[in-house]
């Protein structure tokens, strides 16, 4: 357009909002002649805009007086500033790397759909800035949300739906696809590994029992002291149950028994590990579902019937002190992480309580984590990879250490050295989301994954037992995170559901009062202790 009205000699009339000053009196013809050319290419270049348009965009600058007005219009609204161009680049960009090639599609039809997006013409994208922003948050969404959850993992997030433990695995859905790389094993008809590398190949020698067969990763030798850990810790803990009952709490151990109630046998599945099972930080496939390998205690707190009888209790009594302080620890916490959100909010150039809105029903919660040692960590789960998936967490640990964060750089688990006196700060998906679209909306550089959440996960200590304390600070469960009011009136833009917390931030999460959950996860540690 620029060059059509240069080529014109009309851009001088759109880019500079020159007067035509009024003729003076016994004006010369040179005056008379340049007097009515610049007057002529003003109302000139105002045609041309006019007729460059469509009716649509028409009816919104028919009533601007000048050219210059005109296109400044249509630049604000259509071409936009380095951070729409940015934001559209970031769209095609996005776009182009989503586009598969159906399977019903012909090379044509496909690669017209790729030139669809290389072309696209920027004019004819509507409320710029708005739709794109939003456009770019659900693309980044689809993206990761590609991945699917499977395995052990899996039957974690369906029975913590409590909001934690959002996993985002890499792998495409219903693909397995590591096992289905190779045929199955011609010495343990297992998929997923090369003959070669199998831990039941004849010719391998146990170096635990010496025994030719089978790798000392899979030895029976393994599975007895596992169980035996097992059983002592069981004992350990029904023992806590039995003289607790009358006391403050009940808790009953739902260790890994089978049906009838006994420990694992040393033919359990666990036999049944191959070597694809553990590799690196994949969870423990194909095993035994993660209920029958954790221990669990069912903790029901019982309340005196009035605070007299409590006092009555010394157990009471001292149990009421502790609680003051975790409800103190409870207090500083969210001041921190207040002040937190204050912190991002200012380095997103966003007013300091932007964020504090979300978190006036918190759902935020403190966990107290006990990670008994283990002789064999890589048959122990801490905890399997995820990502925290509410606010922030604030992570107390001990000096054990076990904590693994993905880099980014280059996707590789790195430890976190535990730092006497701090606390490790962990973004969860809800703050991503939020910085995502208000970044996308308001701030003017573009910066893509300025707050991301990590993926983490722990790994057990093979001597030493570990204790953390990660306080999860959420928002309230009715929260759905979606454009701001203030920006996105809902009638304008009724189809472009973006309910973005919705999906994941599940609606049917219990408030639970702070102190009653500290109340609750005190007592499984102590049972622990115990
Ligand atoms: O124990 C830790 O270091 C982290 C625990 C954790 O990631 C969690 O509970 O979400
Ligand atoms: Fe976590």
């Amino acid at each position: 357009m620029e060059a059509y009205l240069d080529a014109n000699d009309l851009w001088e009339a759109v880019e500079e909002d020159y007067q035509v000053l009024p003729l003076p009196d016994n004006p010369t013809m040179a005056q008379m002649k340049s007097f009515k050319e610049r007057k002529a290419r003003k109302s000139k270049a105002k045609n041309c805009l006019f007729a460059a348009v469509s009716s649509s965009i028409f009816t919104k600058i028919m009533s601007l007086k000048t050219a210059f007005d005109i296109w400044n219009y249509l630049k604000k609204e259509y071409e936009g500033n380095e951070k729409i161009k940015g934001m559209q680049v970031l769209n095609l960009v996005r776009e182009f790397e989503m586009q598969k090639m159906k399977e019903s599609e012909t090379i044509k039809e496909y690669s017209d759909r790729l030139l669809n997006i290389v072309n696209k013409d920027l004019s004819k994208i509507g409320l710029a800035e708005l739709i794109h922003a939003l456009q770019a948050q659900e693309q980044r969404r689809l993206m990761r949300s590609e991945g699917s959850v499977e395995g052990a993992l899996a039957a974690k997030v369906q029975t913590n739906q409590g909001g934690k433990g959002k996993y985002k695995g890499n792998k495409k859905e219903g693909s397995d696809s590591s096992k289905s790389d190779f045929p199955p094993c011609k010495h343990c008809n297992k998929k997923g590994h090369p003959p070669s590398k199998c831990w039941r190949r004849p010719d391998v020698k146990c170096e635990k029992c010496q025994k030719m067969g089978h790798h000392q990763k899979i030895c029976k030798s393994n599975i007895q002291k596992v169980v035996a850990q097992v059983d002592l810790q069981q004992k350990n803990v029904v023992q806590v149950a039995d003289h607790e009952e009358e006391q403050l709490f009940v808790a009953t151990c739902l260790a890994a028994r089978d049906q009838a109630g006994t420990i694992p046998s040393q033919d359990s599945k666990l036999l049944e590990l191959s070597e694809s099972d553990l590799v690196d930080d994949e969870p423990i496939r194909g095993t035994r579902s993660l209920s029958e390998i954790y221990q669990k205690c069912n903790v029901a707190v019982l309340e005196p019937e009035n605070f007299q009888e409590a006092k009555r209790d010394p157990k009471w009594v001292a149990a009421m002190k502790e609680e003051e302080v975790s409800e103190d620890y409870a207090t500083e916490m969210e001041r921190l992480a207040f002040k937190l959100m204050e912190l991002i909010a200012l380095s997103l150039g966003l007013q300091p309580d932007r964020f504090h809105g979300f978190f006036k029903d918190q759902t935020t919660f403190i966990r107290l984590n006990h990670y008994p040692p283990s002789p064999f960590p890589h048959l122990a789960l801490g905890v399997g990879r995820h990502k925290d998936a509410g606010g922030l967490t604030i992570l107390a640990q001990d000096e054990v250490g076990g904590l693994e964060v993905k880099r980014k750089s280059d996707a590789e688990w790195t430890w976190v050295m535990p730092t006497p006196n701090s606390y490790i700060i962990n973004v969860g998906d809800l703050i991503q989301d939020l910085v995502e679209l208000l970044m996308s909306l308001f701030v003017e550089v573009w910066s893509n994954d300025a707050y991301e959440s990590v993926e983490h996960r722990v790994k057990v200590n093979p001597e030493k037992e570990r204790f953390s304390i990660p306080y999860f600070f959420n928002p309230g469960h009715y929260t759905i995170v979606k454009p701001l009011e203030e920006i996105v009136n809902e009638q304008t833009l009724p189809n472009l559901g973006l309910t973005i917390g919705g999906s994941f931030w599940p609606t049917e999460s219990v408030v639970i009062s702070k102190s009653l959950m500290l109340r609750t996860s005190k007592s499984i540690t102590s049972a622990y202790h115990n």
